[in-house]
């Protein structure tokens, strides 16, 4: 039996309007469900507490903890938000391809995270509903492109609906966030080298 998951423990916020598909997003990573139901039903309405899923990622054990960050607005400028965001390591910010005005507001939203977050947060910009007909698609991948170029973070799209790219994605960011601990462990090594040639 493994028991080295926690060793490898990453907390990821979801961040975006509300009624993007974030909630669904989290249902069908954690339970590969995407109808909010049974089980499900816990995920609805949560600020502080995450759904697990432990996987192996390149052959490390892994506990994924998403979190629901409440949507509303008003929620931009709140404390207890702030401390939630704070305490995750990455961020997904989501949008949907269906929704012009979900695209633009991850620009407030990415603000809110960069003020959190003492260092330059580690982020993903997701774009949720791609398997929508394509007479409800209303923003292009050319513009989330061009989105996550601005914020200078990569970009993927999904559909919780289907399942197509939840996995991946979680999984590329779970991948950036070890690469960024290694570079600021890597950092802390030359400081102490630093201190101790002194
Ligand atoms: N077709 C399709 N519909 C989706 C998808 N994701 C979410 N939806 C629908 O979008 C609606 C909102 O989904 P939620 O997951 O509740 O959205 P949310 O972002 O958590 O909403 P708030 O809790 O208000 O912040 C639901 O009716 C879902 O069925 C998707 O990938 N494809």
């Amino acid at each position: 039996m493994n028991t080295d998951y926690d060793r490898d423990a990453w907390t990821i916020a979801l961040v975006g309007a509300p009624g993007i598909g974030k909630t669904r997003f989290i249902s069908r990573f954690v339970l590969d469900d995407f109808e909010v139901r049974g089980r499900a039903e816990d995920l609805e309405g949560s600020t502080k507490q995450g759904f697990s899923r432990k996987l192996t990622i390149d052959g490390q054990n892994t506990i994924v903890t998403l979190l629901d960050v409440y949507s509303a607005p008003i929620a931009l400028n709140d404390n207890a938000v702030d401390a939630v965001l704070r305490d995750a390591d990455g961020f997904i910010l989501m949008y949907s391809t269906t929704s012009p005005y979900s695209l633009q507001d991850v620009v407030a939203y990415t603000r809110a995270v960069r003020r959190a977050k003492a260092a330059e947060p580690v982020l993903l910009l997701v774009a949720n509903q791609r398997d929508r007909p394509a007479q409800d698609q209303e923003v292009s991948r050319r513009e989330g492109e061009a989105l996550a170029r601005e914020l200078d973070c990569p970009f993927t799209e999904v559909s919780a609906k289907t399942g197509d790219g939840v996995d991946d994605a979680v999984g590329n960011l779970v991948r950036a966030l070890r690469a960024n601990t290694r570079r600021s462990v890597k950092k802390q090594g030359r400081f102490w080298g630093y201190l101790t040639r002194r």
